[in-house]
């Protein structure tokens, strides 16, 4: 539905987006992830069509954004970061407004009401936009993207500023519209990202770092290395016996999770999986292994690995840089 082929975007000497690549299937619900000036916003400004690049190319659809700029709007509903409200409008004014200038065929009232009732503004469509709280005004911007019901959504940091219910509420709605719509979603906060996306695309200024689902990346960064296992037996003899394994870098014991059975946190040297280890240590010291299964690493593991390791990549090239510039 959507291919983004070689994306680069510089703002003056400054390289916002370095030749990105990603595809997104129909019906998938992808999050975008990165630190504060990766390049989201850019990137999805340059989907919609609201900014151009600078090189490469991007069709949704089938249509290039280049190409055909408006057949591309048409499939794009998009929630920017600062949502497009007019402050002196009342909702209901502002959705009607929107609905002309979107040219949507849809029955008008039937349409806005289904809307309203979907992103939950239908106690304030008579009131000025102005006067909303921030959350209201995050919905109202979400209802605008929905007008016409386009097949693609685009959302930037769309639960930025909600209160925890909020949060859920559209959290919930992503969700379901997940169900027929073809969703990008930008977000900070990373178990938001976890409960509605299917796949995740990390950028890191400006480069695309990481592209899977959160099982897969964290099962690429992790390896099988890090296992978490119950073992039945005395909790000081069998950390002692762990810890003596050569193979194994660090274990910790989580508890007595049942009468006699503790869990161990093991994580292996790099490339070496604990498993058999774990089973013959166990076997030689008849201890029964209750419970064995790969740890991998959170979100938020991967999250900080992959863009502190392209921060630190950076900052070699650029001391490499300086080097060779003294020399
Ligand atoms: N109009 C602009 N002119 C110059 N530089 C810009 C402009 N817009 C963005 N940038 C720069 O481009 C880079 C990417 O910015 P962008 O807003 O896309 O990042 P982001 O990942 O959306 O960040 P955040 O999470 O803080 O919203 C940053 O270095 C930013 O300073």
């Amino acid at each position: 539905m959507i291919e983004v082929k070689n994306l680069s975007k510089r703002y003056g000497q400054n390289v916002a987006l370095d030749n990105i690549n990603f595809s997104v299937e129909k019906g998938t619900v992808v999050g975008f992830l990165g630190p504060n000036g990766a390049g989201k916003s850019t990137t999805m400004n340059i989907i919609t069509g609201y900014l151009s690049a600078s090189a490469g190319s991007i069709t949704v659809g089938g249509y290039n954004t280049l190409d055909n700029p408006n057949e591309v709007k048409k499939l794009i509903g998009y929630l920017p970061e600062q949502p497009p409200l007019y402050p002196d409008m009342t909702v209901k004014e502002y959705l009607n407004f929107m609905y002309d200038l979107k040219k949507v065929a849809l029955p008008r009232k039937e349409h806005l009401e289904k809307i309203c009732g979907l992103t939950k503004i239908t106690d304030v469509y008579g009131r000025l936009i102005h006067n909303l709280s921030k959350g209201y005004k995050q919905r109202v911007g979400l209802a605008q993207a929905l007008l016409g019901n386009p097949p693609v959504l685009i959302l930037d940091e769309p639960t930025v500023g909600l209160d925890p219910k909020q949060i859920i509420e559209i959290r919930n709605l992503i969700h379901n519209l997940g169900k027929n719509h073809t969703i990008i979603l930008s977000s900070h906060i990373l178990p938001e990202i976890q409960a509605v996306c299917e796949r995740i695309i990390i950028i890191n200024r400006g480069k695309l770092v990481a592209d899977g689902t959160p099982e897969s990346l964290s099962r690429s960064l992790s390896g099988d290395s890090r296992i978490t296992v119950r073992i039945e037996g005395g909790e000081n003899e069998v950390s002692k016996a762990l810890r003596g394994v050569p193979d194994f870098v660090s274990v910790r014991t989580l508890g007595e999770k049942e009468p006699g059975v503790f869990e161990y946190s093991v994580e292996a040297c790099e490339g070496c999986d604990p498993r058999r280890a774990l089973f013959r240590l166990a076997a030689e010291n008849n201890w029964p292994i209750l419970e064995m299964h790969s740890a991998g690493l959170s979100l938020e593991d991967v999250f900080l690995r992959l863009t502190a390791a392209a921060y630190i990549e950076d900052n070699t090239g650029e001391e490499a840089r300086k080097e060779s510039e003294t020399a």
